[in-house]
């Protein structure tokens, strides 16, 4: 009997930002949780930046990154688990848009859009973001079918604060366990 897989994958984007606690390490360790769920595969990951805080500037500097996975959740479904992810990690949401252990965004999903209270995808707010754009750009290939490459660098080029975006470590993905980070 020939087993026949039905599930679709997607490649999606996922925003990772953390500004308490150790930063990286929390990083490196919502990749790997992300990385051992069934249904989710991280493909490739930026480079790690430490950003200026935007929006709310009372608050620590941020690491920020991002990162490709391949996913046979629907996007809904993939939300839950970042969700999920920010409250193994300890994530108290107290002051909107304020410090944070762990926050991860869904950016974009192949082929998907929603406009819900629960979910909006792309990421509203993603285009205006150089903590999201420049570690984006590290990650996103020009042959990129849905025209997210155009996007984000179209978006680049007419932003400006990418000076408070400083690139901090390289991303070792897999992580080499062992090896305390250099
Ligand atoms: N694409 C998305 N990625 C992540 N969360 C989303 C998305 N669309 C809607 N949400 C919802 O937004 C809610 C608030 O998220 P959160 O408190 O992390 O906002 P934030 O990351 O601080 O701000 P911003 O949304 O501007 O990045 C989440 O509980 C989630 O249900
Ligand atoms: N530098 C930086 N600033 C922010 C960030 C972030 O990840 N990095 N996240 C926010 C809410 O999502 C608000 N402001």
């Amino acid at each position: 009997m020939i087993a026949h897989s039905t599930s679709e994958s997607s490649e999606a984007y996922i925003a990772l930002g953390a500004n308490l606690g150790d930063r990286e390490q929390t990083l490196l360790e919502a990749l790997t949780l992300l990385d051992a769920r069934p249904s989710i595969s991280v493909l490739r990951c930026s480079a790690l930046y430490e950003t200026e805080p935007v929006g709310y500037v009372d608050q620590p500097a941020f690491l920020n990154m991002a990162i490709a996975v391949r996913t046979s959740l629907a996007p809904e479904l993939l939300l839950t688990e970042l969700l999920d992810v920010e409250n193994r990690l300890g994530r108290v949401r107290d002051i909107r848009w304020g410090p944070r252990t762990v926050d991860l965004d869904l950016l974009w999903m192949y082929g998907e859009t929603r406009e819900t209270e629960l979910l909006q995808l792309p990421h509203p707010r993603m285009g205006e973001r150089a903590f999201v754009l420049v570690p984006l750009s590290d990650i996103v290939p020009q042959d990129e079918a849905s025209g997210l490459y155009t996007f984000v660098h179209a978006s680049l080029s007419v932003l400006d604060g990418k000076d408070g975006i400083q690139r901090w470590k390289t991303c070792n993905w897999p992580i080499e366990y062992g090896h305390s980070g250099s």
